[in-house]
Order: structure tokens, then C-alpha cells, then sequence
């Protein structure tokens, strides 16, 4: 596995903030996503009155915070210190019910946005527009374009057309809200060039036509190789994983559902084949490629060797530069205690 990186990686967690008004799909996405719970569940959740700091690093290679606010936040509250939450902010999600009348969340979403790029201008501005599964798909587009529209206005009228906004179109009845918060993800992981690269030299080695790399638990991809994604081939992804995950739970001699030895082959039609095998602890490879090529399973298994190796590597670079950086500021910090001393004891 990532030998350490649960341990040393906590102080480098980037956080992500889930935002937005009352009802509008919060805790309902974070259940989703990460909890497995099924969509037609979250009809029965209750609205949130606290924040809710959660840490998904203990079961997912992700290791982010998600802050599920309750709808509203006094801004002027005294006992909120938003300031602090910000700083640490890497991206604020903010969530929109687009089958509600969006003009309060509008203002909502320009009052919050101003506030933390005041504070943090380095962070990422990620718009759910979400619940769109009662939409058609004329009416999604539409949307989507009226509340770009909006948004970016009352940026440019306040004079801040530097801050960018991103949209996504969500709903937790299908993968778009996997695939929007993947996207999310990825922004936040500074390696992604080189997982990007390690993907498309192992595919491109391999006669492989497209390879993902997912964090298993919650089946968001954090990487894959620099082809254009198609919907369908990404829910075919986590179909599978579910499949792996669920046969491995029920007929699995005990232990862990998700361990070195799994890899699993499913055989789509009579042209395409699916691959899955284990990366770390955390991640897996699911692969597509043609019938063809599968033949030459023992290149492939060979050049996946070589992949594995490489992304451990990559890993252990990233424990290494933040060991460092934290004995280096222990030195820092006892230059700096012994300086004080010599100061105040001066024989
Ligand atoms: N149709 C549809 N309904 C959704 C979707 N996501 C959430 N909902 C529903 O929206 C309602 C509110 O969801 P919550 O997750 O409780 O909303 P919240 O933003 O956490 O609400 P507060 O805790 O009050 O801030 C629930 O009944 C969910 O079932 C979606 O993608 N589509």
C-alpha cells in the first residue's frame, strides 16, 4: 500500500467545503457519494443543523474534509469564524436545487463566494447545479446557461470577473455527481500530470483503449489517461467496482472486500474487455480494450508491474517531500527556541 501516507499526509489535507441553501441536496450528496447509501434513501434525511466535519481519508486514498453546513450561515455571526474555515479551504462546493427558484440561492452563492475569495483567493469555486434528473435535456442546458449567465453578471457588476466559477449538472439518481465531484477531486491532487502520464504510457504500451484510476470506496477517478471520457464507459467503471466489491463482501473467504489479490475480467460483448486490478490499498486500475489485445494479457500484466511501481514511487515522493518539510520546520523552530534562549539567559 502507500506505506504511511494516512499518517503523514494530515497535515497537507486539502478540504473541501459543501455549501448551500436549506434543502437544496448537501448531505445527501455526501451520503451518496461516500457512504453508499442508495438515492431513494435521502428522501428521509434530516436537515442538518450543525456543521458537520467529516474526514474520509481513514477508508479512501482522498483524504479531504467535507463540511456539510446547515442551509443558512450568518456571515455576521460572531461565533462563526469563517475566516479560519476559508484559509484551509482548497474548494467550495456550492449547491444549487435547480428545481427550486434559484434567485436566493444566486445571491446566496455571490455573498458566500465573495467572502472566501476575500479571505482565500486560491481556491476552486465548484457550482452543483443539482437535482437535474427531472429535467429534460433542452431544459438542463438552458439552466445551466441562465445561472451561468447570472452568476458571472453579479460577479462583473461587483467588479470581480477574476473569479471563476465552474458548473456541473448533477443528480444522485445517476454517475453525474460521481463524475462532477471526480472532477473536483482531480483539481485538488498535485500529482495528476503524472498519474495522467503513467496512464497513457501504460495504455499506449499495452494496446489498451482506456484506463481509469479509482479511488475503490468511493468511486471517483482521480486520474485517467488524456482521452476524451464518455459517460457511459465511466458508469461502466463503477458498475464493475460494485460488482467486484459485492461478490468479494458475500463469497470472500472473510477479510478485507478490496486487498492485493483483486482483479477481476468481464468480458463485454464479443470485442470488449474490462480490467480490474488493485493499485494500492486505496486504488485500482479498470481498464478497456479489445478482445485483440487481451491476447497479450502477459504484456499487459508485465507493463502494469511497471505502472505499479511507478505510481508507488510517485507516492513515496509525496511522504518524503512532507517529511522533510516538517524537519525542516522543526529545525526552523529550534534555531529559533535556542536564539530566544541565548537571549533571555544571557551567560
Ligand atoms: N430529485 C432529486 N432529489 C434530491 C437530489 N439530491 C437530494 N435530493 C432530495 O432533496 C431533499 C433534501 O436533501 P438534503 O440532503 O437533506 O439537503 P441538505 O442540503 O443537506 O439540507 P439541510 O440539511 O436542510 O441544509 C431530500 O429529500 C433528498 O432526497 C437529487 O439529485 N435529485
Amino acid at each position: 500500500g502507500i506505506r504511511g501516507c494516512g499518517k503523514n499526509s494530515n497535515h497537507v489535507k486539502p478540504r473541501i467545503l459543501l455549501m448551500g441553501l436549506r434543502r437544496s441536496g448537501k448531505s445527501s450528496i455526501q451520503k451518496v457519494v461516500f457512504h453508499k447509501m442508495s438515492p431513494n434513501e435521502t428522501l428521509f434525511l434530516e436537515s442538518t443543523n450543525k456543521i458537520c466535519r467529516e474526514d474520509v481519508s481513514s477508508s479512501s486514498f482522498v483524504s479531504f474534509q467535507i463540511w456539510d453546513f446547515p442551509g443558512q450561515i450568518d456571515f455576521f455571526d460572531p461565533t462563526f469564524d469563517y475566516e479560519m474555515i476559508f484559509r484551509g479551504t482548497g474548494a467550495l462546493i456550492f449547491v444549487i436545487d435547480s428545481q427550486d427558484d434559484y434567485v436566493e440561492a444566486l445571491s446566496r452563492l455571490h455573498l458566500t463566494v465573495t467572502r472566501a475569495y476575500k479571505v482565500n483567493p486560491d481556491i476552486n469555486f465548484e457550482v452543483f447545479i443539482h437535482k437535474v434528473d427531472g429535467l429534460s435535456d433542452d431544459h438542463k442546458i438552458e439552466k445551466q446557461r441562465d445561472i451561468h449567465k447570472r452568476a458571472n453578471d453579479d460577479l462583473a457588476d461587483a467588479g470581480l470577473e477574476r473569479i471563476h466559477l465552474s458548473f456541473y449538472l448533477t443528480s444522485i439518481y445517476d454517475h453525474s455527481i460521481f463524475e462532477a465531484f471526480s472532477k473536483v477531486v482531480q483539481k485538488l491532487i498535485p500529482q495528476l500530470p503524472t498519474l495522467e502520464n503513467l496512464l497513457n504510457i501504460f495504455i499506449s504500451n499495452s494496446g489498451i483503449e482506456k484506463a481509469f484510476l479509482f479511488d475503490v470506496v468511493s468511486k471517483i477517478y482521480i486520474a485517467t489517461d488524456s482521452s476524451p471520457v464518455d459517460m457511459q464507459t465511466y458508469e461502466l467503471c463503477c458498475d464493475m467496482i460494485d460488482v467486484v466489491i459485492d461478490i468479494s463482501c458475500i463469497y470472500g473467504e472473510g477479510g478485507l472486500p478490496y486487498d492485493k489479490e483483486s482483479m477481476a475480467i468481464i468480458h463485454l460483448n464479443n470485442t470488449t474487455v474490462m480490467y480490474l486490478k488493485e493499485v494500492t490499498k486505496f486504488l485500482a486500475v479498470v481498464c478497456f480494450l479489445r478482445k485483440e489485445s487481451f491476447e497479450r494479457k502477459g504484456l499487459i500484466d508485465y507493463n502494469f508491474h511497471c505502472f505499479k511501481n511507478a505510481i508507488q514511487e510517485v507516492f513515496d515522493v509525496r511522504v518524503k517531500v512532507q517529511q522533510n518539510r516538517k524537519l525542516l520546520s522543526q529545525r526552523r523552530w529550534s534555531k529559533l527556541s535556542m536564539t530566544n534562549g541565548t537571549l533571555s539567559n544571557p551567560h
